[in-house]
């Protein structure tokens, strides 16, 4: 790289405009969407789909709600002619949904464009010819004045073939390509000039399309072209300003919603940003912005799963994973601070007192897009104790101790640290079931019980218990029966051993459902030891959660 880049690239000159109205502006209402995936997204492709991929697309799309659809460059391949008779003679265009098709400003291949329309209801018919200085000057060595009898001549043209078949609702549009680095007068000179040959009003609506063709700008400087042409120019009322924006620079998103700001009333684009280079600005993510801001934004992606299968496999390209709101890991959390308060979020939710969606670090329910909660958060070496009791809760109904998560966490810790890697929900739970003894022959495993109330309230247990194998009777007494019990087992493997936190909680609503005891034992020296045990007799499972904390401290 050069020391000083400002040899080789010069910044692309603001807009003169010093009293702009965007930046006060708020998004109230969802734009028109275009997707231009079987157009701009599929000329980008290394193998541009054939008709049955082409077809899977299209049906995603409607089922997305998508009304406009820009299907094709018939006059480029006969696949993409194809498509769009295909589309026609199938008759698989529902009656609210718009074609659009793409043509160069060339009279052979506009004549070729309509003949793929042929007998449809409704069509636009989207010209386009590159109007910034580097275009006229390199591509096209034409003066200003050229590049605008180009375009005038061709919307002649199409209006001409628009009037020859009156059967189809026809709608126009015109996008001076690389508008973005188009000189502002000179954008609207040319757009003035082939407004006038088409004469937009209802019976003849006309689209201008302005697009950052190469995104060269920041995109308050893309509001700032926008709004400029929305306030000159003389049809503003009689045509909808759509916005077009490319990714260079990783702002496509941004460039879009300031458009949006700026008066555009359209975006097109692609789903998940395919497109040429570094893409299309990504209708997904788009839509979505809006709906965390609580506005509908007419299109439907509750099983965004479906969507990312589909378009991977039409694109032949992956969704990358961090991709918003539909990459496999937008909604998981590996950090221990983040489980922490996404778990907490969750549990308030359940008291909260409105609707609102209040999760810290998930900005949108990944319930609305079709996903379950099972991936907010995955453990492994950076996890804290929410994590692994987060997945405790969410697969086993377990709600630890806090003291409990505490310790289980280390453990959880060491065995990431040991494996260099992610641990598995099953990986935790048996990790945890290992470490407190929910296994089928825990250390010392409780055989029979039986327990007496006294009338004076004291506990009179008797119980049978296998240790490594050996047989042992205990008979104790005390004031419950958990401290009969272990009354009773340290008298027989002479120990001391005290319980310093026993809880307890049902595993389900019914009244048969399994109950889960957790019991924390210490010794003369402080330290301590956690017993887990899950039975349907509530009983049962406390002396097999103590029995499970003692066998840390017991040899038979
Ligand atoms: C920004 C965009 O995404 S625009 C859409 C781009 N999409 C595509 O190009 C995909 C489909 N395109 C194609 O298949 C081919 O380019 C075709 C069939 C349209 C045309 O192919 P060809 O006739 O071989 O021409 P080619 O692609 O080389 O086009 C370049 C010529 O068209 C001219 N041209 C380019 N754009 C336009 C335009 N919008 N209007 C009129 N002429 C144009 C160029 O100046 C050049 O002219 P020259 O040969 O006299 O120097
Ligand atoms: C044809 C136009 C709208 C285009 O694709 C672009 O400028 O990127």
């Amino acid at each position: 790289m050069l020391n000083n880049p400002s040899l080789k690239y010069k910044a692309h000159p603001p807009v003169n405009i010093s009293d702009r109205q965007w930046p006060n502006n708020t998004l109230t209402h969802p734009p028109r969407w275009l997707s231009t995936d079987l157009r701009d997204g599929n000329q980008s492709l290394a193998e541009p789909m054939d008709n049955a991929r082409k077809m899977k697309f299209w049906d995603l799309l409607i089922a997305c709600g998508f009304r406009e659809i820009e299907v094709a460059f018939p006059s480029a391949s006969q696949t993409d002619f194809d498509f769009v008779r295909s589309l026609i003679e199938g008759k698989r265009i529902p009656e609210n949904v718009n074609i659009q098709v793409l043509t160069q400003a060339r009279e052979d291949l506009i004549t070729r464009t309509f003949e793929s329309l042929q007998g449809v209801h409704q069509a636009t018919v989207h010209l386009y010819n590159a109007t910034a200085p580097l275009f006229r000057e390199i591509v096209f060595r034409q003066t200003r004045d050229e590049i605008v009898q180009l375009a005038i001549g061709a919307t002649r043209q199409i209006r001409r073939l628009c009037e020859a078949s009156p059967e189809t609702n026809w709608t126009f549009q015109y996008s001076p390509e690389t508008f973005c680095f188009t000189e502002p007068e000179f954008a609207l000179q040319i757009c003035e000039a082939v407004a006038e040959v088409w004469e937009p009003d209802t019976s003849r609506p006309m689209i201008i399309n302005l697009p950052a063709t190469v995104e060269v700008s920041m995109p308050n400087v893309y509001a700032d072209q926008i709004e400029y042409f929305c306030r000159h120019f003389s049809r503003r009322q009689q045509v909808c300003i759509s916005v077009h924006p490319h990714n260079d620079r990783g702002t496509g998103i941004a460039c879009a919603e300031l458009a949006l700001l700026a008066g555009a009333e359209r975006v097109e684009g692609c789903l998940f940003g395919n497109g040429e280079r570094t893409g299309n600005a990504d209708l997904v993510t788009l839509a979505l912005n809006l709906y965390t801001q609580g506005i509908s934004p007419g299109l439907d992606f509750s099983q965004m799963k479906k969507v990312v299968e589909v378009v991977e496999e039409c694109n032949q390209l992956p969704v990358a994973p961090r991709h918003p709101y539909a990459g496999e890991l937008v909604f998981t959390a590996f950090s221990g601070s983040h489980q922490d308060a996404i778990k907490k979020g969750f549990a308030a939710r359940q008291n909260a007192s409105d609707a609102f969606w209040q999760v810290p670090y998930l900005p949108l329910d990944p319930a609305d897009v079709g996903c379950s909660y099972e991936a907010v958060i995955r453990v492994n070496s950076q996890s804290g104790k929410s994590g692994a009791a987060w997945l405790l809760e969410q697969n086993h109904n377990l709600i630890l101790p806090r003291p409990l998560q505490q310790a289980f966490s280390l453990r959880v810790q060491k065995e990431a640290e040991r494996g260099e890697k992610e641990l598995s929900q099953m990986a935790v739970w048996n990790l945890f079931r290992q470490a407190y003894g929910v296994v089928d022959a825990p250390l010392l495993r409780l055989k029979e019980y039986v327990c007496n109330n006294q009338p004076d309230q004291r506990t009179v247990l008797s119980a049978e218990i296998i240790c490594q194998g050996k047989k042992l009777s205990l008979m104790g007494e005390g004031n419950g029966f958990l401290s009969a019990a272990l009354t009773a087992l340290c008298r027989e493997v002479n120990t001391e051993l005290e319980i310093v936190s026993y809880q307890e909680h049902t595993l389900g609503k019914r009244s048969d459902s399994r109950s889960v005891a957790y019991v924390c034992c210490q010794d003369r020296t402080g330290r301590c030891a956690w017993g887990v045990s899950i039975d349907s007799d509530i009983t049962r499972a406390s002396l097999q959660a103590m029995l499970n904390a003692a066998a840390d401290f017991v040899t038979c």
